[in-house]
């Protein structure tokens, strides 16, 4: 029997940098509101076997009518409270699938619209194999290191430069137990869960090359770039 594949979709923050009256999520792209593009992406992965969505304190009935209801989402097995960081969400979710899984996660933005099927594909097939995986491109640009004064301090070789995007893919055990470890420590400059198994435990991460389409919905221009990703490729 193949190992049981969880999709974590986060959709829990607050979306300060979008300075919007309403969280970014739920704001219009094309005709859709940005959450359903990721987890229709996911539902109509064969791939993947269910999916656990995070979302803000109170929002689970309006989630269930507004977004999975209305937008006929498969493969949701639960919708979760989320927490005051990302960090804080995630952990929720784990704790949830708890006991119930021995397989893998696959930790998803839902700001993240444009994931393709080929790359949660591509995902799984890695973590499979490596336990821990994280999707990312090589950086395009030349990446400074400036100190507090506003002068540079020097050039970070690009060579060895990715932006890191979701999916980020683990063991369920490996993710839980590095979690576990995270929360027993104060360490709170955190941005990813890549991040915290590098941090507290003893497995490398793998890097997948994925998409430069794969954006994050994050400040008010990127709309704009979302509706042109739309038109051109989607
Ligand atoms: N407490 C939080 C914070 C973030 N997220 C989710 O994690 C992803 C990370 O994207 P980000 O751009 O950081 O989202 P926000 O935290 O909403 O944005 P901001 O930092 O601008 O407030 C988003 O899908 C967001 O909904 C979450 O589920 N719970
Ligand atoms: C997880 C992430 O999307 C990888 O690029 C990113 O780190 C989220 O960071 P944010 O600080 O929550 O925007």
């Amino acid at each position: 029997m193949r190992e049981k594949v969880t999709a974590i979709i986060l959709a829990a923050g607050q979306g300060k940098r979008m300075k919007s009256n309403i969280q970014k999520q739920y704001i219009s792209l094309g005709n859709k509101p940005i959450i359903v593009y990721a987890l229709s992406t996911f539902s109509k992965c064969k791939e993947i076997d269910e999916i656990v969505v995070v979302v803000s304190p109170g929002d689970i009935n309006y989630f269930k009518k507004e977004i999975i209801d209305k937008y006929n989402i498969e493969k949701v097995v639960t919708i979760v409270e989320g927490g005051k960081e990302r960090y804080h969400s995630v952990y929720n979710a784990l704790k949830y699938i708890d006991g119930n899984n021995n397989g893998y996660v696959l930790i998803h933005d839902g700001a993240r619209p444009f994931v393709r099927k080929e790359e949660i594909k591509k995902c799984i097939t890695s973590v499979k194999e490596y336990k821990a995986c994280v999707l990312g491109v090589p950086s395009k640009d030349t990446i400074k290191k400036v100190e507090k004064e506003g002068f540079i301090e020097g050039t970070v070789d690009r060579k060895n430069l990715w932006l890191i995007q979701t999916p980020q893919g683990f063991s369920f055990e490996l993710i839980k137990e590095a979690y576990v470890k995270f929360f027993e420590d104060s360490n709170t400059n955190i941005t990813d869960d890549a991040m915290i198994v590098e941090n507290y435990s003893d497995k490398k991460v793998k890097i997948v090359e994925g998409s430069y389409n794969n954006i994050k919905i994050t400040t008010p221009e990127d709309l704009i770039f979302g509706e042109a990703i739309l038109k051109h490729y989607i």
